[in-house]
């Protein structure tokens, strides 16, 4: 058999799911092909990938190619930690303003929108922009920055042109909208996959069961290798890594589907989906 190719998101949320795989922890043979969600989002979508982590609302627009791996997403409970819109102005007064989103994400872009639409009640408009914060900003009041960028802009732009900038974490907003989780990320196969390959889909979802297992009892590891990395204080990670959650129980699926009843309100999704998890409804 030709090795999986499993996509890797090339952020600090992604690293306790595949510290045992790179670590060899776990036995997958497999290749790993790093990069921001949107570009894994493609490449998956495209059939070049047979697994990867795919932005929560993707998986809304193509439910008849996917199916759901159980037990596994990116989520939170409130604070995300890692998914703010950095505003020149408060929120509350952007109507009219013109708001840059990163090209980086497609789940916390629709949540943004969902945000202004059933929450703030506020009219924006938006712009495509790559995750450079200086640059979205120049001719913007506001930008949308998710993952390590984010984290990394929180820490190096207290202010911006002599300009101190508001910070609000989307994850925070959407708790205090609807007293629920947020499910930014699941992983995904190809249906193609599961199809021709039904045992080895069985151990697939077993191996990235104990992959995370291993991970969440690495933390402290985990979080020091980050700091390292980023030359930033070991706290913020410890931090981090207690926010972001892995699980996709019935708390996530619920949360996810009102995030996308709330995405087909505003015309961003065309249809209410069913999720299709293997081993729950599916394989
Ligand atoms: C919490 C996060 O989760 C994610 C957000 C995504 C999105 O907005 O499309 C996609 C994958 C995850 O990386 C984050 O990146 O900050």
């Amino acid at each position: 058999m030709k090795k999986i190719r499993i996509g890797y998101i090339e952020y600090l949320n992604c690293l306790p799911i595949y510290y045992a795989l790179e670590e060899g922890s776990v036995n997958l043979e497999a290749k790993l092909v790093k990069g921001p969600p949107t570009k894994l989002n493609r490449m998956f979508l495209e059939g070049q990938l047979d697994i990867t982590p795919i932005s929560s609302i993707e998986y809304a627009r193509n439910p008849d190619k996917v199916v759901i791996l159980p037990d596994i997403s990116i989520s939170a409970d409130g604070n995300v930690e890692s998914i703010f819109l950095f505003s020149k102005i408060p929120v509350t007064e952007l109507e009219g303003h013109t708001v840059a989103l990163t090209t980086s994400s497609a789940t916390s872009v629709v949540l943004l929108k969902i945000l202004f639409d059933h929450y703030y009640h506020v009219k924006v408009n938006y712009v495509d922009r790559k995750p450079d914060l200086p640059t979205m900003l120049k001719n913007t009041a506001a930008a949308l920055l998710i993952g390590d960028d984010a984290i990394l802009a929180r820490e190096k732009y207290k202010e911006l042109a002599g300009q101190p900038l508001i910070v609000t974490d989307l994850g925070e907003v959407w708790k205090k909208f609807t007293g629920m989780k947020m499910v930014y990320a699941l992983w995904v196969i190809r249906q193609g996959f599961v199809d021709d390959n039904p045992g080895e889909t069985a151990e697939i979802a077993g191996i990235f069961r104990k992959a995370k297992e291993i991970g969440l009892n690495s933390l402290d590891l985990l979080a020091g290798k980050a700091a390292e990395h980023y030359n930033l204080p070991k706290e913020l990670f410890d931090h981090y890594y207690e926010t972001i959650r892995y699980d996709f129980g019935e708390e996530e699926q619920t949360a996810l589907l009102t995030y996308y009843d709330y995405a087909y309100k505003s015309g961003l999704i065309p249809e209410r989906v069913k999720l299709r998890i293997w081993g729950e409804n599916i394989g």
